[in-house]
């Protein structure tokens, strides 16, 4: 009803807040699109599912996220990819898998310091409804 559909406006609201403060760290910027599938013809065959800031954003707006668990999910996927497809000791490898861990800690800080526990408690439970 109603008091459902303010609860994921705002949900909506605080998600597209968080991404954009993603968005708009320049540590992030590799993270932001998709890989470049023709630049990078193997990124398909070693990540299963390729994930990206803005492709979050586009999901947030399709309302595909009744939960922050199913937010960070995908969030989380992004900086695993990276993790998993730049392995090696090489200074860009280091590099972007420091700004995957920077990714997760900051996404992970935010969630902690700024969602009220009770909101979450009630997006879960719309969630457990439909
Ligand atoms: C999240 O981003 C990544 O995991 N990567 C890995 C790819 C390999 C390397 O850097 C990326 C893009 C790219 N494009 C052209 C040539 N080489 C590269 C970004």
């Amino acid at each position: 009803e109603q008091q459902e559909e303010d609860t994921l406006r705002e949900l909506r609201l605080f998600l597209r807040c968080v991404t954009d403060r993603l968005i708009l760290d320049r540590r992030f910027k590799a993270f932001s699109k998709p890989v470049d599938k023709e630049q990078v013809p193997d990124y398909l065959t070693v990540v299963r599912h390729p994930m990206d800031l803005s492709t979050v954003l586009s999901k947030i707006d399709r309302q595909k996220y009744i939960t922050v668990r199913e937010y960070l999910h995908d969030v989380d996927q992004i900086w695993e990819n990276a993790l998993e497809y730049n392995p090696e000791d090489d200074p860009y490898d280091r590099q972007i898998r420091h700004r995957a861990c920077a990714l997760k800690d900051t996404v992970h800080a935010i969630i902690k310091d700024e969602l009220k526990e009770d909101f979450e408690r009630s997006c879960e439970q719309i969630k457990e409804t439909r």
